[in-house]
Formats: C-alpha cells, sequence, structure tokens
C-alpha cells in the first residue's frame, strides 16, 4: 500500500520573542492509505504541531513532509484533509445540518464532489439522524463533537487529522464515539491521524501507535497494534490489549 502521509526528519523550531522552542527533532512517521495512527506522548511533545504540520498550518524548519505524494500545500488546495479540533467550534447560530454544510460556503460557494455523500448522510453517519435541525445548545458535548466529525467528513477527505476530539468529553461518551469512530473509518476507508494523552484510547482506536518523547518532541517508539479490525469495548479487557499497553506505558515512561 502507499503511504498517505510521510514525514522524513521533520524538525520544527517556534522563535519567539522570549526564546526558540524546538517542538519537534528529526521526527519520522508514515501511514499508509486506509490507515489509522494513534499519536501519544506526555504534553508538549509536539503532537499538535505535528499534526499541524501535515495540514499545512505550521511550516517546517527542516525536513520533508508528504500527503498522498503531494507537498501539505498542495493537498490543502486539493481539499485533501479535514481537521477536527478538541473544541466542536459549531456556530451557535447555525443549525446541525448548517453547520456541516458550512465549508460549502466558506470561500466562495462550491458543490459537493460527485458521490460524496451528503451533510444529511454524514449526521447519519455519526448516529445524528433526526438531529438536523437542532442548534448547538440543544446538543451534548458528545452530539456536538459528532456534528463536527461530519463537518470534517464533508467532500469525502482522504485524511481526517484528529487533535484530542474526545479529550473533553465524560468517559461514557468517549467510549461510544471511540466505537463509533472505528465504525466510520471503516464504512469510509478515510486514512485517519489521531493525537491523545490517552494510552486506552490510542489501542483501541489505532493500528499503530506512535509516541513522541517531549524535550523536544522526538520519535520514541511505533508499535504495530496486533487487534482483530473488528473492535468493541470488550476487546480492552483481553491479555492481547492489555499487553500493547503496559509495552506503551514503557516507551512513555522511558521518553520523560
Ligand atoms: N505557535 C507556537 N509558538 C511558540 N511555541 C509553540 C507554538 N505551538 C506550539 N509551541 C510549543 O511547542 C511545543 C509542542 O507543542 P504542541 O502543542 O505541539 O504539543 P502537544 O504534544 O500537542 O501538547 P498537549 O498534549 O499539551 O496538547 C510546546 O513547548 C509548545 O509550547
Amino acid at each position: 500500500m502507499s503511504a498517505a502521509v510521510e514525514c522524513r526528519g521533520v524538525t520544527v523550531r517556534f522563535v519567539t520573542d522570549r526564546r526558540t522552542v524546538t517542538a519537534l527533532r528529526d521526527v519520522s512517521m508514515a501511514v499508509e492509505a486506509g490507515g489509522f495512527l494513534s499519536l501519544l506522548g506526555p504534553s508538549g511533545c509536539g503532537k499538535s504541531t505535528l499534526l499541524r504540520v501535515v495540514a499545512d498550518l505550521v511550516k517546517p524548519s527542516a525536513g520533508d513532509v508528504s500527503v498522498f505524494g503531494m507537498a501539505p500545500a498542495a493537498a490543502r488546495a486539493a481539499r485533501t484533509l479535514g481537521f477536527v479540533f478538541q473544541d466542536a467550534a459549531l456556530l451557535p447560530w447555525r443549525t446541525a445540518l448548517q453547520n456541516v454544510e458550512l465549508p460549502l460556503e466558506v470561500g466562495g460557494r462550491r458543490e459537493l464532489p460527485k458521490g460524496a455523500p451528503t451533510p444529511r448522510e454524514l449526521l447519519k453517519l455519526v448516529g445524528l439522524e433526526g438531529w438536523e435541525n437542532s442548534f448547538p445548545h440543544e446538543l451534548s458535548g458528545g452530539m456536538r463533537q459528532r456534528v463536527s466529525i461530519a463537518r470534517a467528513l464533508l467532500g469525502g477527505p482522504r485524511l481526517l487529522l484528529m487533535d484530542e476530539p474526545f479529550g473533553a468529553l465524560d468517559e461514557i461518551t468517549r467510549d461510544r464515539l471511540n466505537e463509533e469512530l472505528r465504525r466510520v473509518w471503516q464504512e469510509t476507508g478515510t486514512t485517519i491521524l489521531f493525537v491523545t494523552h490517552s494510552v486506552y484510547e490510542a489501542v483501541f482506536l489505532g493500528e499503530q501507535v506512535l509516541v513522541l518523547a517531549a524535550n523536544p518532541g522526538r520519535n520514541a517508539a511505533l508499535v504495530t497494534v496486533d487487534l482483530p479490525r473488528d473492535r468493541d469495548l470488550s476487546i480492552r479487557e483481553t491479555p492481547a490489549f492489555t499487553t500493547i499497553v503496559s509495552g506503551l506505558r514503557d516507551s512513555l515512561g522511558r521518553g520523560h
């Protein structure tokens, strides 16, 4: 399979008036088309920065990045990617459906690509059929985050970048959304890069987990999650799951 995202020797330095921070040093990673890579690491290790480099929101100081064989700027211009942030960031005066439709209006009205799911279909995909006309304040936190996932999937992006999208949710909602995200991933075939602090979430969701160490952000470990493709939350009770989790905990410990 070909790589959806490939980073080679990526270094990012932020220079401010007061100091220079090396957010990433010589970080390399790859995720194949249709893959699901979890990015795990302590606070400040550069997980968000790495996503932002892939999304063309931050320019690396050194290194090469390709997204489906394109430079990040070209991939962004080709509307190859969707981004989901920790905060659902919905417009309060627009309904769920209108929030999903928003990207079609930003930067000049445009049509959906042929065959791409409609906003209504995307709301159904994320389990919000019947909630199309509700406003954000009428939805729970988990429902709002589903809307933002539907919005990011508009236009059928080949790559979904998710920066701790469930970090602010309660555990039960988060569990449910974890299961649903795996289902959405399988149904859409979208490549996903998912940032999390949670080892459990990283293993449950990912086909691979990339661990970054902090100060400066750098590669610490890459683990293949050798679990069945069809997973429900009960897999977290299995010895195979626990073994992967403890291996990752060791990698995280060594990275400090
Ligand atoms: N725009 C910026 N300007 C200056 N420094 C920045 C900027 N963005 C990030 N940094 C610094 O780069 C480092 C990595 O930040 P980043 O947000 O990528 O880490 P993270 O692993 O995502 O952290 P967290 O898990 O806490 O969200 C931090 O030291 C941060 O202060």
